[in-house]
């Protein structure tokens, strides 16, 4: 936790829909006049693709089939926490990006499955904003969850992370059902110990849920829609959110818990913003002020 230099954390799974909600902070930034330096979680995996591909083939050939990206191991979360504390501290910090195919290739000049350069972040920001697998581990290694002053999780229900996974890297990346399926299989292990603990970590869950039948999420030929979805918002301390003004302004909205409210697929965007930018707004007056 820095007061000077504060850190905004979104985890999810791969296709969970990190960067779609990165998309809506990007908004509020842009509104409220904040300048926020972003990192993507897999800028700290530990491989390139030619080494991820030698790293699973040894492992498996040495009877490990847990390894995957979501593994600790396969990323380099030291240096995660290194530059959160860095920024904490002194409000610099460096990143790079990986890159996933031609498209980002010509965006950043370096060949699909290859890492940029690292660059250091832009003095004068207000904010970090994380983006990515495992920006709230607490593990015997690192603590990345004390770092970050605002830790948002990410979570579908699992068949819709698994269409969204699997529609967004068929259509965006090339991948086919199978290939993507198999993905799915090997990161299942990590999936349990590495990425969902870490929403006890969070101080807001947004889960989507689907109303439609997505029981066999491998043949789905769409993903469902906002319409054909709701989303569980949770907040790990309810005291201080205003649940009346949230019910009140988000339209077919209600609360199924004392620290839970549900609202329909369409409203998430305008929750986020609701719910979001007077915590930014706090975080940045506090930290002018420190
Ligand atoms: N609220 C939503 N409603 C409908 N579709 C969504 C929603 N959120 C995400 N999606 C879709 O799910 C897919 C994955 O979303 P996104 O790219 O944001 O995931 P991600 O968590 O950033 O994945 P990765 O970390 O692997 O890049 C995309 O096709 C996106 O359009
Ligand atoms: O979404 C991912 C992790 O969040 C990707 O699977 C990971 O970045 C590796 O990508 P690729 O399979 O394209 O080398």
């Amino acid at each position: 936790m820095s007061k000077k230099h504060p850190i905004i954390s979104v985890t999810g799974s791969s296709g969970a829909g990190t960067s779609t909600v990165k998309g809506t902070f990007d908004q509020i930034f842009r509104r409220e006049g904040v300048t926020a330096v972003s990192i993507e979680g897999d800028a700290f995996h530990r491989y390139n693709r030619a080494d991820m591909k030698a790293e699973l083939e040894r492992r498996y050939a040495s009877g490990d089939h847990t390894f995957s990206h979501f593994s600790y191991e396969a990323n380099v979360l030291d240096e995660l926490e290194r530059v959160f504390r860095e920024y904490g501290e002194t409000g610099g910090g460096r990143t790079r990006h990986y890159v996933h195919d031609e498209d980002e290739a010509a965006r950043y000049g370096a060949p699909p499955g290859t890492f940029t350069d690292w660059a250091a972040f832009e003095d004068g920001s207000d904010l970090l904003f994380y983006e990515g697998l495992h920006g709230a581990v607490v593990n015997g290694e690192v603590n990345l969850a004390k770092h970050a002053d605002l830790k948002i999780g990410v979570v579908p229900v699992v068949n819709l992370e698994w269409i969204q996974k699997i529609h967004r890297d068929k259509a965006s990346r090339g991948y086919t059902t199978e290939a993507v399926t198999d993905v799915i299989l090997r990161r299942m292990h990590a999936y349990v110990h590495c990425i969902t603990p870490q929403f006890t970590e969070t101080d807001i869950n947004f889960q989507r849920v689907p109303v439609v039948d997505t029981s066999n999420p491998f043949i789905a030929r769409w993903i469902p829609t906002a319409d054909e979805s709701l989303v569980v918002i949770r907040f790990k301390n309810p005291r201080g959110i205003d649940f009346p003004y949230l019910t009140q302004m988000i339209e077919g909205s209600w609360m199924s818990r004392a620290n839970s409210i549900v609202i329909p697929g369409g409203k998430m965007d305008l929750a986020m913003q609701l719910i979001f930018t007077p915590m930014i707004e706090r975080l940045v007056s506090q930290s002018k002020r420190a």
